[in-house]
């Protein structure tokens, strides 16, 4: 458990003290204290259920701490209007939305009310952003017919249209081919924006983050360099894997037996 006070940094994007978030009885999230840098790649790791898409829920304020304090840009995030958030944070998530009856150019144009640009620059961001998803000439099929790992291009697009300061990416690589995890998120990182993304594919993980927080029972457990959050020991206590992760990739000899630990 990490209680320490966050150190001040001016450039601190978002600012979690103590954030925590229970349903009932229930802790999806405790005691994460941690800051998102400006123009930083963060990771989000840990195993299924650990709560990292309910921290990222909280974080794009679909749900509200119900302990600790997160500020956005140095504001209290619940004094955020609705649209100058919307305009400053994009997200792709793991739950999708019901897309039949929109043709996939509508869908990319979703995320683009906050900016209240032009006709004309909104036809622009896209055909821009469905071109680089390789959609474009389809933009008028029924987006509900579109396969999972197409659906996810569009929810891609539909960020890249709007392009904002900081992208919220829970699994952006859920469904995606080997080719569109690299070319979209190589494109997202070349930008320079500021990433927070939950990841299980750890290598993955390496090749875009420059600092990860690992997650475990709902508790942030470690921050800091991927290479020094995931040690050995915590790979086996939290992944339940003896493996080692260096040179950027993970070496896994064998998953751990639960009842040997114990
Ligand atoms: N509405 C809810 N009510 C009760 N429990 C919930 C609710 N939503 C999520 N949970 C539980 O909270 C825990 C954390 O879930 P969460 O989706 O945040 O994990 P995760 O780290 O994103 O997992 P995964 O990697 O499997 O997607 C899980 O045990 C989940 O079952």
């Amino acid at each position: 458990m990490l209680h320490k006070a966050p150190t001040p940094h001016t450039n601190a994007i978002f600012k979690l003290n103590n954030v925590g978030f229970s349903i009932g009885s229930k802790a999806l999230v405790q005691d994460c204290t941690f800051e998102v840098l400006q123009g930083s790649f963060m990771g989000l790791l840990g195993p299924n259920g650990a709560g990292k898409s309910s921290l990222l829920r909280l974080l794009y304020r679909e749900k509200k701490p119900t302990a600790g304090s997160i500020e956005a840009f140095g504001m209290p995030l619940e004094n955020w209007s609705r649209k100058g958030f919307a305009a400053k944070v994009g997200t792709v998530l793991q739950e999708k939305a019901q897309l039949a009856g929109l043709t996939i150019a509508q869908v990319a144009g979703l995320g683009l009310f906050p900016l209240s640009c032009a006709k004309q620059e909104e036809a622009e961001r896209i055909r821009e952003a469905l071109e680089l998803v390789e959609l474009w000439d389809r933009r008028d099929e029924n987006a509900g017919y579109l396969s999972g790992g197409e659906q996810q291009r569009l929810f891609f697009a539909q960020i890249l249209a709007l392009d904002p300061e900081v992208y919220v990416l829970d699994e952006p690589n859920n469904h995606l081919d080997i080719y569109f995890q690299i070319r979209l998120l190589d494109h997202i990182k070349a930008k320079g924006k500021t990433v927070i993304a939950s990841f299980h594919d750890i290598n993955l993980a390496a090749r875009y983050c420059d600092s990860a927080v690992l997650m475990h029972e709902s508790e942030m457990v470690a921050k800091g360099p991927l290479a020094d959050v995931l040690s050995p020991e915590r790979l086996k206590g939290v992944y339940r894997v003896d493996a080692e992760f260096a040179n950027s990739a993970i070496a896994i000899n064998a998953p751990v037996n639960q009842f040997a630990m114990r």
